[in-house]
């Protein structure tokens, strides 16, 4: 007989994003983005980080400050990141799954990329202006927006 405790499709995809968060060197946020197709195929991933040939030791990491000194000015956030590294993938009608939830420009990328349903874990941003507009274009746009209902389920690596 099958067995009956594997995880579903949420799970997995959001498990995949939460890993792919690992990769950030983001001191206070690191976000992962999965985006998946109507067929559950992976089609792309990103996490937040610097542009590339811009060394990560190089670069502000801070919050605060002077704007040229601090991480907004140069990150890579994780949505953005994964719709082009999805260069040859058609991401129309698809799914993203991100760790956080998307600020006003990722959300602008997706909404031009054509995906359809935005599953998001934390919504810690919920009432800054750019989580407002973002609800606002995605509203406009008819994209889903599914807060992601953890299974309580624990994942072990170890690596
Ligand atoms: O849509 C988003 C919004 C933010 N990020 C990244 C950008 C930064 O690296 C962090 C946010 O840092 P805070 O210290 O929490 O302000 O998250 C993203 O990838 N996608
Ligand atoms: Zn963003």
């Amino acid at each position: 007989m099958k067995r009956t405790d594997y995880i579903n499709w949420d799970e997995y995809f959001m498990g995949i994003a939460l890993l792919t968060a690992m990769r950030s060197k983001d001191p206070s946020s690191q976000v992962g983005a999965c985006i998946v197709s109507p067929e559950n195929k992976i089609l792309s991933l990103g996490y937040n980080g610097m542009p590339i040939g811009c060394d990560d030791d190089a670069m502000p990491w801070e919050r605060e400050g002077e704007p040229l000194n601090t991480k907004y000015m140069y990150v890579c956030h994780a949505e953005l990141n994964a719709i082009l590294n999805s260069a040859h993938n058609n991401l129309k009608g698809a799914r993203v799954y991100v760790t956080l939830f998307p600020c006003n420009e990722c959300t602008k990328a997706i909404i031009q990329s054509g995906i359809a349903e935005v599953v998001y874990y934390s919504d810690k941003y919920h009432d800054t202006d750019s989580s407002v507009a973002a609800r606002f274009m995605f509203q406009k746009a008819g994209v889903r927006l599914t807060p992601y209902q953890p299974s309580g389920r624990k994942a072990e690596l170890e690596l």
